[in-house]
């Protein structure tokens, strides 16, 4: 069984115009346990949109988003939510990081959702990234590229068995991007964890065996629009 499965995934957005945007309709794709895939796509194809439908975050029009056999569909939000926390650990584009909090109570804190919070483990991690003598640190008292470590962190604090990352090393110079996909892609890789990665930057991508062009996968790659058409019940 794979870890991850997508049947005819669809989501369309309605734009300010009242056209809907049909965003992504993507057939299948499917991500084994422990496997590395990086996903391809210029800005605005769908990439985060893709994301956030695995995370639970965001709902799709129709279609199944299976995660370990289970369709996320089938189950109620907070379900939803608690399998989330179980399985996945998000790096954000943004990072999201807490600014009122430390850098590890930005990562226990995300553990209350899992097993519990955990500060040595928490402590462990943030060593492994190089910010062993940060714990204490507010986000603003940090470079960005530390900030991101947090966030690498933060991610993988719950063990889970997928981490999505949406353009994890966008703000970094070239060299520390790709420390930090390093440093992500060991710690993925010793806890057994899948990495599904979406990138637009080439030396990033370069650095997978396997990468997926989004526009190849999605058959609205295109951009479909979709005049003065309504979609049923997501398009927001
Ligand atoms: N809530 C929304 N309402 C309407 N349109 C939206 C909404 N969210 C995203 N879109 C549109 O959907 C498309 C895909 O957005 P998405 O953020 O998934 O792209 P992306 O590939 O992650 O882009 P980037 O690489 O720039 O972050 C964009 O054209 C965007 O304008």
């Amino acid at each position: 069984m794979a870890l991850l499965e997508l049947r005819d995934l669809k989501k369309s957005y309605r734009a300010p115009d009242g056209t809907v945007q049909v965003v992504l309709d993507v057939p299948e794709f499917t991500l084994g346990a422990s496997e590395q895939v990086a996903m391809a796509g210029s800005s605005g194809s769908g990439k985060t949109t893709l994301l956030n439908a695995i995370a639970g975050i965001l709902t799709p029009d129709s279609g199944s988003i299976r995660l370990e056999g289970t369709d996320l569909a089938q189950l109620s939000e907070s379900q939803r939510d608690a399998l989330r926390a179980a399985t996945i650990g998000y790096v954000f584009q943004t990072f999201n990081l807490l600014q009122g909090y430390t850098a590890l109570e930005n990562v226990t804190l995300g553990m209350a959702f899992g097993p519990g919070p955990d500060r040595a483990f928490a402590s462990e991690l943030l060593a492994r990234l190089g910010l062993g003598d940060r714990l204490d640190y507010r986000p603003r008292q940090l470079s960005v590229g530390q900030q991101q470590r947090v966030a690498l962190a933060r991610a993988l604090a719950n063990r889970p068995r997928l981490v999505l990352a949406d353009e994890p090393t966008g703000n970094l110079d070239p060299v520390r991007a790709l420390e930090a996909l390093d440093m992500l892609r060991e710690l993925c890789g010793e806890h057994g964890a899948a990495l599904l990665l979406v990138s637009h930057d080439r030396s990033i991508l370069d650095r997978f065996e396997r990468v997926v062009d989004l526009a190849q996968i999605n058959r609205a790659a295109a951009g479909a629009v979709v005049a003065g058409a309504t979609v049923g019940g997501n398009a927001s």
